[in-house]
């Protein structure tokens, strides 16, 4: 009654692929078994699909509404009740925290109000690399520490880095960000895979606790700090507030301050570093993209965040990079909370419900030339990303889509429309614009061998600006 799926021992044969680039192998297999496939990892079954349909059908059906992460992030103190993206299930908490970040982050009213906050961090960001004018300067770190900025002080009124990452601290909470997601959130350790084995994994354990006392040092003096000063008024308060008047303990608001700031920052960091990559290789987008950005949403002194919106060219290219960059290949996974038949197959209760975004995504039945970074495909074109559309997934569909998929954008825009408005960007060797590709050359969707580093150069006409 399972979906059909490979033996071991084809697995095994192939097991590179199968690690280094699971994505790509499971798209192959899909074309041997069809859309739905299981294979039993240890004592975990997993059910994969690689088709649009299928995907659609899975993440939004209730019984798939579940959540599967690695027990690591779950011994992490404060994580277990209080929690969104890894919430097991869309329980009663899990509604609530949705509601509280829809009105403080997500809708269209908290994008409006926040608007100041997001400017200020841009602006923060051009000033500081005005003064680098001429220096190779880790764009990437730039770019992450901004938008975590934005991040944390839509959240908690406060900053949480330094611009350019050099403390030893910011460095430190940075590696630690990139460990939460790439070791507690994507990687299951051995206790998942083999439950009998929960009890004497110390290791996930010791490591549980590592990351509980990195959160408590980005967090701890911020929410000390909060909550010893005076209640703001209601109109001035922020996501920390709400927690705070709801009893929420230390532990629970810092791990949830850093699920939001990790799901939002690491993502369209990845994205907005990404369609610069993209930018460095085609001088022609740059033109396009400046010529849109005047003439619609600079008002003068600044770039006006809400008239972004009108920005077409600049919207298409950022869908084109979540479309060729999805940050991660496969959607977070989902879990089966009950058993039900599927598609005339029986899925067990706790079966992993993976969906491999990057294969519909690069589907040729669906995109011409799926492979090149194409935004005109999308100009002209009712497809965007809200999950109605389901051959472009970058934030999912269901129950559980990206709450922060319009802010993702918002973000991404702004911070390109800012760095294309007011510098020129020369690739680190000095020549423009020419060896990018080998520069930069992608491992995954969305990792490269190496960082961005770029040299801002402040164009003519923001000389005395
Ligand atoms: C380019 C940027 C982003 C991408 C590609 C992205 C993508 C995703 C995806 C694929 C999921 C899983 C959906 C599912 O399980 O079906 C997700 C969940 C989530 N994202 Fe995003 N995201 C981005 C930015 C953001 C931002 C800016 C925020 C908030 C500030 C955010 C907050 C969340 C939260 C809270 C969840 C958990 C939803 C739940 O489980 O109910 N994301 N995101």
């Amino acid at each position: 009654q399972l979906p059909p799926g490979p033996y071991l021992w084809q697995i095994l044969r192939n097991i590179s692929i199968f690690i280094n680039t699971p994505h790509i192998a499971f798209n192959n297999l899909s074309k041997i078994y069809g859309p739905l496939i299981s294979i039993r990892i240890g004592g975990q079954l997993v059910v994969v699909t690689s088709s649009q349909t299928t995907a659609k059908e899975i993440l939004r059906h209730r019984s798939f509404s579940g959540r599967f992460i690695p027990a690591l992030y779950y011994n992490i103190p404060g994580t277990s009740h209080l929690s969104v993206v890894s919430a097991k299930q869309c329980n009663d908490t899990w509604k609530s925290l949705r509601a509280i970040g829809q009105t403080y982050l997500f809708s269209s009213k908290a994008i409006e109000s926040n608007a100041l906050v997001r400017k200020n961090k841009a602006m923060e960001m051009v000033n500081y690399l005005r003064i680098k004018e001429g220096e190779i300067v880790n764009i990437e770190n730039v770019i992450f520490a901004t938008l975590s900025n934005m991040t944390s002080n839509i959240l908690s009124s406060r900053n949480l880095f330094s611009i350019d990452l050099e403390s030893i601290a910011d460095r430190k909470l940075v590696k630690f960000i990139h460990e939460v997601v790439e070791k507690a959130i994507t990687s299951p350790g051995l206790s998942d895979l083999f439950p009998i084995l929960e009890k004497i994994d110390f290791w996930t354990k010791r490591k549980a606790m590592d990351m509980h006392r990195l959160i408590k040092f980005a967090w701890g003096d911020i929410i000390k700090e909060r909550r010893a000063s005076n209640r703001p008024r209601d109109s001035e308060q922020d996501f920390f507030d709400v927690l705070a008047e709801n009893a929420c303990s230390d532990d629970q608001i810092a791990s949830l301050l850093m699920e939001f700031l990790t799901a939002g920052t690491y993502t369209t960091t990845i994205v907005t570093v990404a369609l610069m990559v993209q930018l460095t290789k085609n001088q022609e987008i740059i033109s396009r993209i400046r010529d849109e950005v005047s003439n619609q949403a600079f008002d003068g002194h600044a770039i006006n965040d809400s008239r972004l919106s009108e920005c077409q060219y600049l919207q298409a290219c950022v869908k084109e990079t979540l479309r060729l960059h999805t940050p991660g290949e496969f959607i977070i996974p989902h879990r089966a909370i009950e058993t039900c038949k599927f598609n005339n197959y029986t899925i067990p209760k706790g079966t992993v419900m993976l969906v491999n975004s990057w294969a519909i995504h690069s589907d040729p039945s669906n995109w011409e030339d799926p492979g090149s970074f194409k935004p005109e495909r999308f100009l002209g074109t009712n497809i965007d990303f809200m999950g109605a559309h389901f051959q472009f997934l970058p934030f999912s569909t269901g129950q559980r889509m990206c709450p922060g998929a319009n802010v993702a954008v918002k973000n991404v825009q702004l911070m390109v429309a800012n760095l294309l408005h007011y510098f020129d960007w020369n690739i680190t060797d000095g020549v423009n614009y020419s060896n990018a590709d080998k520069m930069y050359k992608f491992t995954t969707t969305s990792r490269k061998e190496k960082p961005l580093c770029l040299i801002p150069k402040i164009r003519e006409q923001h000389m005395f600006g």
